[in-house]
């Protein structure tokens, strides 16, 4: 399957632009108020029907409520879901009935234990998405630009597809896709100029470095042995 790339936390029409020129498969839209990428329903409504038809429309919540799921649903109507909180895995089902679509299940990751939950989550998640685990105290729990080992992620078969993210750029992404061999990369911070401004260039860089290094991944793969 061909990589997909996702550009996270879009806040602007001519960033999201950017995104969906540059070749973006998918492009998230961040529901957390203490985030600078944190959009208003009606802008994400805006921002959505832009993007409709262009890329998948992933809408980003922390723990949200029956109320806030069914409205971003409702008003945004959004492809997926990717919970990024601490929702345990009735939770992720309950939302996925709920919304009736598909879901991400962000999993924080720092040492190889916060892999015990993947078991479950991948019974009830349509993808994974491995993340740096934030510091403690920190104000966001994803979008940190935060790396973690990827060596304990590499290889990694939870039985759903797996999305990579933690601290990706346009430099790192190659080396990350190559050890990991995800399904999909995900990026905020290493396409921006500070948190919440996104660079275009940056952006097209991204997908271009993705682009590349899936390219190089599959020659290797489907290389004759002799
Ligand atoms: O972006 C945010 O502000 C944010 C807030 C709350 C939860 C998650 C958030 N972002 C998640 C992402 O953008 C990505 O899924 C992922 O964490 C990668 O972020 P980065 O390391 O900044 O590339």
């Amino acid at each position: 399957m061909t990589l997909l790339v996702k550009i996270c936390g879009l806040t602007t029409p001519p960033t999201l632009e950017a995104a969906l020129e540059a070749g973006a498969d998918m492009v998230g839209l961040v529901f957390f108020a203490r985030s600078p990428r944190h959009v208003s329903l009606d802008a994400a409504a805006g921002l959505a029907a832009q993007a409709r038809g262009r890329a998948r429309i992933v809408a980003l919540t922390v723990d949200a409520d029956d109320a806030t799921i069914e409205a971003i649903a409702k008003l945004v109507e959004p492809d997926l879901f990717q919970l990024h909180g601490r929702e345990i895995p009735a939770r992720v089902a309950d939302v996925r009935a709920r919304c009736g679509r598909p879901v991400i299940k962000a999993l924080p990751i720092a040492v190889r234990d916060d892999l015990a939950p993947v078991e479950s989550f991948a019974e009830v998640a349509d993808m994974l998405l491995f993340d740096a685990k934030p510091a403690p105290g920190a104000a966001l729990p994803g979008g940190n630009g935060l790396a973690f080992d990827h060596t304990l992620v590499a290889g990694l078969d939870p039985g759903v597809p797996v999305m990579l993210s933690g601290g990706l750029d346009p430099a790192t992404v190659a080396q990350a896709i190559g050890l990991v061999r995800p399904a999909a990369v995900d990026v905020s911070s290493g396409v921006e100029r500070a948190p919440g401004d996104k660079d275009p260039a940056k952006i097209r860089a991204f997908v271009a470095a993705a682009r590349a290094a899936d390219a190089a991944a599959r020659e290797i793969r489907e290389e004759p042995p002799l």
